[in-house]
């Protein structure tokens, strides 16, 4: 329980965000980005992996989020536009849990700074393609903020309604680009990590995947019934995310005088949860530090006990694009290599989402046959 809570006017402001949303994250829109997901995979692998049997996992998987959010959800796909957001931005996202003391020098000032300058470009972003959108040159429907921008536009008309500003909109953008950012990263990185640790988990993996690879001719993207039929490697990102949940866990406010575990939480009072204890419950996850992706066969664990997306009306709204960008990126490394880690040992920091130390540098094993 932190402290009574006053702070109406973000959670207003998140509302209004989330009306715009679903069109956008929900699975039948995500359906249509699966051939974008595994297309720019494939080229970042081309360009980055292929040909080294040396690399180092974190860096790689940041780009390639990055590189694959500023194309779905801005539509960006210009190489020097992308490199003007993404010096910025992991500083930006590094501020976002850090001491706020915004005195120079601090990680807390680098953020906020980092974040105006992100606003600025996506400002301009918003004013070009609203030209574009006028002159028929792009399409509300192509990606996220074309449809804000209709949307958003349309509203405005309607002078009852205080009006959304672009600065409003770059926020909001902003906030959406590094929700998806460091936890899908923090996914796939402990993916790799437990691959390696639990060989038998890889096998299975590997058969699975390798049995859909089977079935597409050469070059062919993967699509949304792919994606249906990675049930195993679901399960392992499952177990991964029960395990190593990104999030430090979300706030909500009391609705009403309640009793839990013997103390009594007054109405108002804002609570924090944390996914990392509920998931690693005894009662609901019996042996729980137990690597087990078979706990999320048949019905899977209780309702609300397995919450790394939140729950609820404010669970996260980006649960179906983590799926889908996860999948597509076990299906394209698993199917082209195995791997070792190079320091076995590498430490996991927290900070604030956990990492391993050293970026998890590995030796890429590709295998004889590829898919
Ligand atoms: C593995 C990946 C992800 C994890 C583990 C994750 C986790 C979470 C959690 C725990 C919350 C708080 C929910 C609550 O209040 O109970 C949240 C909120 C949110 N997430 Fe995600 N997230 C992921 C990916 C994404 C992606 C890909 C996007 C967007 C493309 C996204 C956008 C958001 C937004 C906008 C919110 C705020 C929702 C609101 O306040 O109503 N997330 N996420």
């Amino acid at each position: 329980i932190i402290k009574k809570s006053n702070n109406k006017s973000v959670t207003a402001e998140s509302a209004k965000v989330r009306q715009l949303l679903p069109p956008f994250l929900r699975a039948h829109a995500v359906k249509n980005y699966i051939g974008d997901m595994d297309y720019e995979l494939r080229q970042h692998l081309e360009e980055y992996w292929t040909g080294h049997d040396q690399v180092e996992v974190c860096p790689f998987v940041a780009k390639y989020t990055f590189a694959l959010a500023v194309k779905l959800l801005l539509g960006v796909r210009d190489a020097t536009e992308l490199e003007k957001l993404a010096k910025p931005f992991v500083e930006a996202a590094g501020g976002i849990i850090a001491v706020p003391i915004n005195i120079p020098g601090t990680r807390f000032n680098r953020g906020v700074k980092a974040s105006k300058r992100i606003r600025e470009v996506i400002n301009g972003i918003i004013a070009q393609r609203r030209k574009d959108l006028a002159d028929g040159t792009a399409d509300p429907s192509q990606n996220l903020l074309s449809h804000m921008i209709v949307e958003v536009d349309k509203r405005n008309q309607d002078t009852k309604n205080a009006p959304t500003t672009d600065g409003d909109m770059s926020s909001d953008l902003l906030g959406l680009l590094i929700g998806g950012y460091d936890t899908i990263n923090t996914t796939v990185v402990f993916i790799m990590m437990m691959l390696v640790d639990y060989p038998n988990v890889y096998q299975e993996v590997l058969k699975e995947q390798m049995e859909i690879a089977k079935e597409k001719s050469s070059g062919e993207l993967l699509n949304w019934d792919d994606l249906r039929k990675m049930k195993y490697s679901w399960n392992v990102a499952c177990e991964v995310l029960r395990m190593r949940p990104p999030t430090v866990g979300a706030f909500r406010v009391a609705k009403t005088d309640f009793t839990y575990g013997g103390f009594t939480i007054p109405k108002g009072w804002k609570l924090h949860y944390l996914p990392h204890y509920t998931q690693r419950n005894h009662e609901f996850f019996p042996n729980p530090d137990k690597f087990d992706p078979s706990r999320f066969e048949g019905a899977g664990p209780a309702p609300y006990t397995f919450v790394p997306f939140g729950g609820g009306a404010r669970m996260c709204p980006g649960n179906e694009y983590a799926r889908a960008e996860i999948l597509v990126f076990m299906y394209n490394i698993i199917t082209r290599y195995n791997w070792e880690r190079l320091i076995p040992d590498e430490k996991v920091v927290i900070d604030p989402l956990p990492r391993p130390v050293h970026g998890l540098p590995i030796k890429l094993i590709p295998h004889k046959t590829q898919a």
